[in-house]
């Protein structure tokens, strides 16, 4: 009888108050160390699923995981208080030190818990891994689905950055269309991979018909125009959720969007590489194994490709941002992180990167509930007055990028870029 009090007296100090012994029967003592054994077992489990994240948790997740590891498996803080310029081993020692003598048992379920409350990132989030170019029928580049009221496209050639070739936008017109007469109540556009879209495909411009440049510039302005048509005149509500990059084209369409949502890595990573410090910043990211996704910026690097604004973008962004924020991006290619893209009302609103795929779906979830007929009338009030507007504006734009197309300044910038790699 000695022996189990003492194993009670061990088991009441040590157990997490989740697990706290209240009586003394020796079969609830049992049950509670087989908890703790399942809790161990749940623990390695977590430690497994933590590698298989697909969503970078963010920096103070990690650190918090770390600490509980090391609170778990060693117990209170052991190591050495690091200097003040090792920022990474700093930053560990101070999330591990701050854990105090809480018990091993505890942190291992606080661990357990962590992890679980993670799952949606481990869960398949809107994502399709990338790199697999998971087909949807009848598209090649996009893969779309229709469920729970959304109709999703999702730019599927994650290994070129899901840039826009002539195909895809053929399909992405496609889809717009067959989307506007589908039962979905909101359209959706989000990426495959680590980016979101790189833009225009810039092979595009080298595939010359027999009809030359001039009929490729031209061809190519057709096309520009019937595709930013498409977005001026899409009727249900259209929704950006913006997972990784944004460049040209893919930005400026932002403008004639009805919301757009990003991630806050923005604010963490870009950031943290214009202060220099990007290099701690990747190692602190690889000694959690976790992948690093790429930072969602937005970028329209026009001028430094020879070209100029397109999407309406020469109209809606000095309405959106005012005209000295929009020369910055469009003029001089200032690339934005989330945050001030957000700031200067590109982007609706900014999630945290840890939760942004569960937040950012269960609101568009909620807003396919929403009677289907009074969206499409309120986007109608909205767009109707600039709908003859946005297309005098697009048309405007593809006639002057069909002659910039003509330009030695776009023609050396697309061959630098397209022959950048065959330097290497
Ligand atoms: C019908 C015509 C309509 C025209 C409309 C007007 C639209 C204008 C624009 O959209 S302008 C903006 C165009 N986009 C760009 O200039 C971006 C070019 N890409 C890059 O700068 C970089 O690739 C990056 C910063 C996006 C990513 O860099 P990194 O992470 O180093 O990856 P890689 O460069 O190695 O890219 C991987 C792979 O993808 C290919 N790729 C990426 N972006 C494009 C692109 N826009 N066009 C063509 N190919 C692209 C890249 O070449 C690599 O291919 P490889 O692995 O070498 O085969």
């Amino acid at each position: 009888m000695a022996m189990a009090y003492l194993a009670w007296r061990l088991a009441r100090r040590s157990c997490p108050s989740s697990l706290q012994v209240t009586s003394f029967p020796v079969v609830q003592l049992h049950m509670n160390r087989t908890a703790m054994r399942a809790s161990q077992k749940d623990f390695e489990n977590s430690m497994n699923q933590v590698k298989l994240l697909k969503k970078d948790p963010g920096n103070e997740v990690k650190l918090k995981l770390y600490a509980l590891y090391k609170q778990a498996t060693e117990g209170p803080c052991n190591m050495p208080k690091p200097g003040v310029f090792d920022l990474i081993n700093k930053a560990k020692w101070d999330a591990w030190n701050a854990l105090g003598s809480l018990p091993k048992e505890a942190a291992r379920q606080n661990y357990v818990d962590l992890v679980s409350s993670l799952s949606p990132s481990l869960e398949s989030s809107s994502q399709v891994e990338p790199g697999t170019d998971r087909k949807s029928t009848g598209f090649e580049t996009l893969v779309v689905t229709s469920e729970d009221g959304i109709t999703k496209i999702m730019f599927n050639r994650p290994k070129k950055k899901n840039a826009i070739n002539t195909e895809m936008y053929h399909e992405i017109m496609r889809a717009l269309k067959a989307a506007s007469k589908d039962d979905s109540i909101i359209t959706v556009l989000t990426g495959n991979g680590d980016y979101y879209s790189s833009g225009n495909d810039l092979t595009n411009f080298t595939d010359i018909p027999p009809g030359g440049v001039e009929e490729k510039a031209k061809n190519n302005a057709v096309l520009l125009r019937e595709f930013v048509g498409c977005f001026i005149d899409f009727p249900k509500p259209l929704i950006a959720v913006v997972n990784g990059p944004a460049v040209g084209i893919s930005v400026t369409l932002l403008g004639l969007f009805d919301a757009v949502y990003a991630s806050d890595r923005v604010s963490q990573l870009l950031e943290s590489k214009r202060s220099g410090k990007q290099r701690e910043m990747r190692a602190f990211e690889s000694s959690f194994s976790v992948a690093s996704h790429k930072q969602a910026t937005f970028h329209t690097p026009f001028s430094h490709l020879g070209q100029s604004p397109e999407g309406c973008s020469s109209y809606t962004f000095p309405k959106i941002m005012s005209p000295a924020k929009a020369t910055e991006m469009l003029i001089f290619g200032k690339k934005l992180t989330a945050g001030e893209a957000c700031a200067q009302g590109l982007v609706t609103e900014v999630f945290p990167d840890s939760t942004f795929q569960k937040e950012v779906w269960t609101r568009l979830k909620a807003f396919a509930k929403l009677p289907p007929n009074a969206l499409r009338i309120s986007k109608e009030v909205i767009r109707k007055r600039e709908r003859e507007k946005l297309h005098a504006v697009n048309a405007e734009e593809c006639n002057v990028l069909q002659g910039r197309w003509l330009s030695d300044e776009c023609t050396n910038a697309v061959v630098n870029f397209l022959s950048r790699k065959s330097k290497l």
